[in-house]
């Protein structure tokens, strides 16, 4: 974790060229080793990057449907036994950074088919710590005591500099109510209100929520926060994030991080054409 006062932030912002730690924050805020990446963003603007940055709440925001505890953080040997199963076994080449898996079932009476125990286990785990935190119907969407429909699990792994782009997740493919876990790192997701268009050419609006989502934790969306809001991550190697007293501000530094996502396939959507 690295941390900055706010006097260090302020020097950097004054003269970044007379700073010696401006590289190294610089090279952190890429995720990059790479010289010539560094020095073109001075020559891009005399300002500091730093400043462009926006702060980081630790707390949800207001937005309908959409669901997170700060407090909550799944146990240790649970998320362990997630990252060491996905390094193993999805992501044992360097190019390879996402996958999918499904599952049909997972009610009471017909347990959950297609997954590894691990991802049965987080499922588990996830509807008993979910069920104080959720309101009772936002649970029965996400587990409900029967449905035809298949269960996706995306796996998406982030080196550090990795992001993703703001996006609706697809309309036509998946239903409501989709639950989001971080393993291994914390990163700041943004949530910005999606303008009108096609899922294609869908732009954010100018109302955006910058979250920090701690490794363990555990996100939420249903309804218009599914539907209406978009969600992103910036590609950088640290997040500028409220301090946990909400005292201050700190740059909080990525490492590699994995993130599993359950959403519904809707009808038909499993079918490939
Ligand atoms: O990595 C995450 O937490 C988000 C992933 C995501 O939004 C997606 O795969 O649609
Ligand atoms: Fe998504």
């Amino acid at each position: 974790m690295a941390t900055l006062t706010s006097e260090e932030r302020d020097n950097l912002s004054n003269d970044p060229e007379e700073n010696d730690n401006t590289d190294d924050i610089l090279d952190d805020l890429e995720g990059s080793e790479d010289e010539s990446e560094t020095d073109s963003l001075f020559d891009e603007s005399l300002e500091s990057p730093l400043l462009d940055i926006p702060l980081a709440s630790r707390n949800a925001p207001a937005i309908p449907g959409f669901y997170f505890d700060p407090a909550l953080r799944l146990p240790q040997d649970l998320c362990d036994e997630m990252v060491s199963h996905c390094l193993g076994t999805y992501f044992t080449a360097p190019h390879v950074d996402q996958i999918m898996l499904f599952c049909r079932g997972g009610t009471p009476e017909h347990p959950p088919t297609g997954l590894p125990p691990v991802f049965l286990s987080l499922l588990g785990t996830l509807s008993t710590v979910l069920r104080p935190i959720i309101p009772p119907e936002v649970h029965a969407l996400m587990f409900p005591a029967s449905t035809t429909l298949a269960r996706q699990a995306i796996i998406n792994k982030y080196n550090v500099g990795d992001g993703i782009t703001a996006h609706v997740d697809l309309l036509r493919r998946y239903g409501d109510g989709i639950i989001g876990v971080s393993f291994g790192s914390g990163c700041v997701m943004h949530f910005a209100r999606a303008q009108e268009g096609t899922e294609q050419d869908m732009v954010q609006g100018s109302e955006i929520h910058h979250l920090y989502l701690p490794e363990r934790s555990v996100l939420v969306m249903s309804g218009e926060s599914r539907f209406k809001w978009m969600h992103g991550i910036e590609k950088r190697g640290m997040d500028r994030v409220v301090t946990e007293a909400g005292d201050g501000e700190e740059w909080l530094e990525r490492t590699m991080r994995i993130s599993v996502t359950f959403r519904w396939l809707l009808p038909g959507a499993d079918v490939l054409t």
